[in-house]
């Protein structure tokens, strides 16, 4: 059976997810996570005119050269002076403090000559107003709109308008389950033959990372029963991930056991590597992704597909990841029917970004996966590449 191409896989991916139900919470907690609903802002900032300098208020057309004002009181942040400005008069004023009635002017304490009860400004002083208008930053009504994954700046923006809670989506839960006879948890005295599992701790990182809650469940054993008992341990999730038992083997029984237990199958195997043997459907109410087992597999798959897998169940768009162009820094050979995301090291030169391909590409390898940054996208049947081809690559 033809493979099916990434693109195509993204797509029918995607569509197996909808977003979660949003939750209101402290504004204080909110940092990174995707907005649900609009902020509206119920007053303006700032409310009232306001100092932008440490100065004097007064009238800006009092300030003809050896003019002399009296000064009436001082106004500060927070405290107000409740009388008006005339002309010929001014006050005191802080950074911050409302403007007073009358004044529409502040000369700034450097530019201002001043004694008891009276200040000049100084020849050659600035014209500037110094004054920020109501609503200048925001007026009352103004909107963030969800969706929205919220930045620092938009914490303070939102903490601006006075909103607290606010309702963002709530956090995807993911189940991660590993599967094979042969692993051990780390920490574990693994047997001579026995191999460390390594893939759910790289990809719980990477789900968490974008705003996953992320369940590992205890290993699976190569058997139906055994792999039917941790998906029943995923109940509750959003999202089961099987790790390994993907592919054709004998033992690779995460299908047969997925099927048995309802499994409504949306594609197997992908036109992908590495990511051949990637699965995905659903089982009841959950999404289910069965990634390949191979440690480099299942963390490009993870990036490929499970990134944006989240991102929709936070009411994003859930794009492909984004490809960045650069120039090969090492030639490639020609690739073959599968669409190819090799390891590569991206730096800076004076041309835009330089890629480096990593010489060992094989799925197992973590070492090079960790020494790399990112991964060039290689069309399925590219022909070789010479140094510096142009092409595009994904930031890992
Ligand atoms: N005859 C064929 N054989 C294979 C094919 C194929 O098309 N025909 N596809 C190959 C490809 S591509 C991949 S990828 C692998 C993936 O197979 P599985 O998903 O069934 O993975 P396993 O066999 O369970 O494991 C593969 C490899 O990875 C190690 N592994 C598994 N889980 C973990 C883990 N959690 N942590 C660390 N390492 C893990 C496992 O020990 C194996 O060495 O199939 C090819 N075969
Ligand atoms: O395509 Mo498999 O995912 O090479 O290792």
């Amino acid at each position: 059976m033809a493979l099916l191409p990434v693109e195509e896989a993204h797509a029918r991916l995607m569509a197996l997810f909808q977003p979660v139900t949003p939750e209101d919470i402290p504004l204080a907690k909110a940092g990174g996570r995707v907005l649900a609903s609009d902020v509206v802002a119920a007053r303006a900032q700032p409310p009232v005119a306001i100092s932008a300098m440490d100065g004097y208020a007064l009238r800006g057309a009092d300030l003809a050269p050896g003019t002399r004002l009296s000064l009436l009181g001082s106004a500060a942040a927070g405290r107000r002076f409740e009388g008006s400005v005339g002309q010929g008069e001014a006050v005191r004023i802080f950074t911050g403090a409302p403007v007073p009635a009358g004044a529409d002017t502040v000369l700034i304490q450097e530019d201002a000559e001043a004694g008891e009860g009276w200040v000049a400004p100084k020849p050659g002083h600035d014209t500037d107003t110094n004054i920020r208008p109501a609503g200048g930053d925001f007026p009352v009504g103004a909107r963030i709109t969800a969706p929205r994954r919220l930045s620092p700046a938009d914490l303070a923006l939102i903490a601006a308008m006075g909103a607290d809670p606010v309702r963002v989506y709530r956090r995807p839960v993911i189940a991660l389950l590993m599967t094979g006879d042969e692993l051990v948890m780390p920490g574990e005295a693994p047997g001579p033959e026995q191999v460390v599992a390594s893939n759910a701790f790289g990809l719980k990182a990477m789900l968490e990372a974008v705003g996953a809650e992320v369940r590992i469940l205890p290993i699976a054993r190569d058997t139906v029963e055994s792999l039917d008992l941790g998906f029943s341990l995923a109940s509750g999730a959003d999202l089961l991930v099987t790790i390994g038992g993907a592919s054709v083997g004998d033992l690779d029984l995460v299908r047969p056991a997925a099927t048995a237990r309802g499994l409504n199958l949306e594609f197997h195997r992908i036109a992908m590597r590495p990511g051949k043997p990637l699965m995905a459907g659903r089982i009841g109410d959950a999404a289910f992704v069965g990634l390949p087992g191979n440690p480099v597999s299942a963390l490009v798959t993870g990036r490929i597909f499970l990134v944006p897998a989240i991102e929709r169940m936070l009411g994003l768009a859930g794009e492909p990841p984004a490809r960045t162009p650069g120039r090969l820094d090492t030639p490639v050979g020609a690739n073959g029917p599968r669409m190819h995301f090799m390891r590569a090291r991206v730096e800076s030169g004076a041309d835009g970004w330089r890629v480096s391909v990593f010489d060992r590409q094989d799925s197992s390898l973590l070492s090079v996966l960790s020494e790399s940054n990112a991964l060039l996208v290689r069309p399925s049947g590219e022909p070789a590449r010479e140094m510096n081809a142009p092409v595009e690559f994904i930031w890992l």
